[in-house]
């Protein structure tokens, strides 16, 4: 039993497999990590190891205390991964972006790849056929959004997510909610097309706190995981035991 462990910069996501099947998923905040952590391990005892990827403020020492009850591995970019990086500063890739980027060249083997994370923010990554991990974009998520609108004017409000009534918005706060939700829409399906207008075939993945909602609304049809990241995790940690 693994127990993997992403720290987004919202929130904190993990899930315990035996072998490659989910046994449960949980979603909890960064104060909340020894304890929620803890009381994982008390409930899967078998757990064997516990496997992290933190793009978040979280680093290795807050994992050492558990270090007495199972093996901790904390990803980074000195571990073996089944593509070849062509990025520009791969030192300065998210380890996020890199475990999802493993996952889609491991779960689906000689094609190109789009990875589309709505998380914090929406990084997109393509790997190529040939497993060249080429690089994407990183563009301010929905909840981001709505938050800098509100932080960086006098007079936008804060408003939480609501399905827009118009691309037309007839109020601030439906102008608000048409630019955030259909900018982000439009933004994710203009990005697509530019990947078909380049690449013939590829398989696209959508994940992240925000892929429901997005897979119901986006004018190309996609399958959503929003469990892609932790399973990826699940499944380099395999990788990384039968290639180390
Ligand atoms: N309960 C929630 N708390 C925070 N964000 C949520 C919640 N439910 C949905 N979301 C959406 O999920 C996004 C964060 O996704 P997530 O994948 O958890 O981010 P990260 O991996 O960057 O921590 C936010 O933009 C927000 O719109
Ligand atoms: C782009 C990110 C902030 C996304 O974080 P998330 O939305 O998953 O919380 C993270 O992948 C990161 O810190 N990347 C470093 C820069 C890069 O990937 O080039
Ligand atoms: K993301």
């Amino acid at each position: 039993m693994i127990l993997t462990v992403d720290v987004g910069n919202t929130r904190i996501k993990a899930a315990v497999f035996e072998g490659s099947t989910v046994l449960e998923n949980f979603i909890f905040e960064k104060n909340q990590l020894e304890e929620k952590i803890k009381k994982i391990l008390e409930k899967f005892q078998n757990c064997s190891d516990l496997v992290v990827a933190s793009v978040g403020n979280i680093e290795k020492q807050s994992f050492l205390t558990f270090e007495k009850q199972l093996s901790v591995h904390f990803f980074t970019h000195e571990d073996v991964f089944p593509f070849h990086n062509k990025y520009a500063t791969p030192k300065t890739l998210g380890i996020d972006r890199m475990i999802l980027a493993a996952g889609a060249t491991l779960q689906f083997p000689k094609q190109n790849r789009l990875v589309i994370d709505a998380g914090t923010c929406i990084t997109y990554d393509f790997i190529d056929e040939n497993d060249n991990y080429l690089g994407g974009a990183i563009s301010p998520g929905l909840r981001l959004r709505y938050e800098s609108l509100h932080h960086y004017t006098a007079r936008l409000p804060l408003l939480t997510f609501e399905t827009p009534d118009s691309y037309i918005g007839n109020s601030t706060a439906q102008a608000i909610h048409s630019g955030v939700v259909n900018g982000f829409v439009y933004e994710i399906d203009g990005f697509i097309d530019e990947y078909r207008a380049n690449f013939s075939n590829f398989i696209i993945i959508l994940t992240g706190g925000d892929a429901d909602f997005l897979a119901k609304r986006l004018k190309n049809t996609i399958f959503a995981n929003s469990n892609f990241l932790l399973e990826s995790l699940n499944q380099t940690f395999q990788y990384k035991i039968e290639n180390d």
